[in-house]
């Protein structure tokens, strides 16, 4: 079967499992079919320091669009797709991180009973901007401060090494650019014997070791010199690999589901649809709980209050068994989006094989308490096809009878809420007033905006070179500042022009230069600098009593070193979690 896009282990040593590309891409193009991201909230509430398995994994929730989900700075983002596979080299970054669109899957909270039970956050593509070879590792930007701050990387070369390394090696050809080859040869290694001895650095550790690799560095980019190293032939992949992008997401065939998992090519039975290692957590019950916690704001190490508002979303794209702690979270792309259907599943999950994608068997002899002590995967599954399946079919697993009966009694149990009927999240809600006039504080005193959308003003018009005709980008991590329109005038051809009191604020947790709110006036004001955005704590996983349950891991896959809860445990777990 044709394949694109391999997960395999990685170029870089000791880095356990990368992706890699089958076929040559060029800057602009996009690499899978988009990920899932998944909110992992106020985690930091329940203990100061929970044990965290996705440390290495998860980005700043902010730079994802989810800021406004919560109050505090505690918002961590997973997704679990090919972004938590693409490993980092500062010399051969190729690919931009995927950031998500915001995509409620259609589910309406006066409607859908499985409103808030998936994650908003889909769709985030990964962008090439390098060219990669066929058989070239993908390689995502993971910030300086990532290697900076973990001590076995000291003498790695950083993302800044590199150019100045290409700056020197520029200026070393400019001065021998009138000698012969042998000169220029014994130069090269002359200076590196030389330099190696005074200074040991990282931008040193970027140059090339020998003349023939500096001359290609100079002939093309340092990069070049690195990319063989991070190439593997295509029968390698083929042999050692899998292949990841047999499946794309949609909106699911089954009404009120959300988003679903659909083959992107023919699929015999028996195919490896996708791998999949897994984070483990030992201990479900203190990882997943979800709070509506309110924080001081000068301080957001500081509670004031704070409230169980049910459990992470992240439990519902999990694995776990009733009679055990343990919770297996999946990643690789797309598996996150297999939806549940007891009768037209066409997928099921098997063991990986021992020793390959993370997967090592004598995991299936410990029991979940003696996991804490690693943090990366050592378990992995299979996902594979049960039948023939077509291309453009939805995959379905079965995700077995505890989750049945707790879905079936969720709908039983659930009350249309008369009060949400005409409810509207921000992004809808801008969406429909896009180019209606935004009301002045004094309208909104006697005709409010629903109580969970507020005015946030672009962070760009209080810069001074700020001018009314700039664009505005309101990309994911983009949020604004509070404001409140004060006058609203209307021009004659139609554009509207407003003032606006701002109230400033950090703009992410990084904002060291913030010296404090103010609150600043500013005229000349374009409608499209103005936006609604969610209130913290009011979106559609906030709801009381929205649907939360682990998938289940298959009786027989599940060892008895495992069940550490007793059998009757099984029912009460998820009503007390
Ligand atoms: C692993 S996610 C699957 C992807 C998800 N549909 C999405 O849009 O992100 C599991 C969640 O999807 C929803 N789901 C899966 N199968 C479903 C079904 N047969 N009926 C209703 N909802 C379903 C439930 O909310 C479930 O907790």
């Amino acid at each position: 079967i044709e394949c694109d896009l391999y997960m395999a282990e990685s170029t870089i040593p000791n880095a356990g499992l990368g992706i890699f590309s089958a076929i040559e891409r060029n800057p602009g193009d996009n690499v899978g079919h988009g990920d899932i991201c998944i909110p992992i909230l106020d985690l930091n509430n329940y203990h100061k320091k929970v044990w965290n398995p996705f440390n290495d994994y998860v980005w700043a929730g902010e730079v994802m669009g989810m800021k406004l989900e919560i109050e505090s700075a505690d918002k961590e983002a997973l997704c679990p797709g090919l972004d938590c596979a693409i490993n980092c080299n500062l010399a051969l970054i190729n690919v931009a991180k995927a950031n998500p669109i915001y995509d409620d899957g259609h589910l309406h909270r006066y409607l859908h009973p499985g409103a808030g039970a998936i994650t908003p956050y889909h769709n985030g593509t990964t962008v090439v901007t390098r060219t990669i070879p066929a058989g070239g590792e993908l390689f995502k930007f993971y910030g300086d401060a990532w290697f900076n701050t973990r001590p076995v990387f000291n003498s790695l070369p950083l993302s800044h090494d590199y150019p100045w390394a290409q700056h020197l090696l520029n200026s070393f050809f400019a001065r021998v650019q009138h000698k012969d080859k042998a000169f220029k040869s014994s130069a090269y290694d002359e200076l590196m014997v030389s330099i190696r001895s005074i200074w040991n650095s990282r931008t040193l550790n970027a140059l090339p070791t020998t003349f023939d690799e500096a001359t290609v560095a100079f002939e093309h980019d340092i990069g070049m010199v690195y990319q063989p190293n991070a190439t593997r032939s295509l029968q390698w992949l083929e042999k050692h690999g899998k292949c990841v992008d047999h499946v794309s997401p949609g909106q699911s065939t089954i009404e009120g589901a959300g988003h679903g998992a659909f083959a992107t090519r023919d699929l015999p039975k028996g195919t490896v649809i996708t791998g999949s290692p897994l984070h483990h957590i030992p201990i479900k019950e203190n990882f997943m709980p979800m709070f509506r916690a309110f924080h001081n704001q000068d301080d957001v190490d500081e509670k004031l209050k704070s409230e169980v508002a049910g459990q992470q979303v992240l439990l519902n794209y999990c694995l776990g068994h009733p009679e055990s702690t343990l919770l297996l979270c999946p990643y690789g792309a797309g598996v996150g989006y297999i939806n549940h259907n007891q009768t037209l599943a066409n997928v099921k999950v098997i063991w990986a094989k021992n020793g390959q994608f993370s997967h090592d068997a004598t995991w299936l002899k410990k029991g979940p308490d003696e996991m804490f002590t690693t943090q990366s995967a050592r378990l992995a599954l299979d996902y594979v096809a049960t039948r023939d399946i077509a291309s453009g079919e939805e995959l379905f697993l079965d995700y077995g009878d505890a989750w049945e009966e707790a879905w079936n009694s969720h709908i039983e149990k659930w009350k249309q809420d008369s009060l949400a009927e005409n409810y509207l999240g921000a992004r809808n809600w801008n969406e429909v007033m896009a180019s209606s006039p935004i009301r002045t504080f004094k309208e909104v005193w006697y005709d409010p905006y629903p109580q969970n959308v507020h005015l946030r003003c672009h962070v760009d018009i209080i810069e001074d070179e700020w001018e009314p005709s700039s664009k505005l980008d309101w990309d994911a991590g983009e949020y604004g500042f509070e404001c409140e329109v004060t006058e609203r005038r209307i021009e004659a051809d139609g554009n509207q022009i407003y003032s606006v009191r701002v109230l400033t604020e950090e703009i992410d947790r990084w904002d060291t230069e913030f010296e404090g709110p103010e609150l600043l006036d500013v005229d000349n004001v374009p409608r499209d600098a103005i936006r609604f955005f969610d209130v913290p704590f009011s979106s559609d996983l906030f709801m009381e009593g929205t649907f939360r349950h682990f998938i289940g891991l298959p009786d027989h896959l599940v060892p008895n070193e495992w069940k550490n809860l007793p059998k009757e445990a099984k029912n009460r777990q998820n009503t007390e979690l």
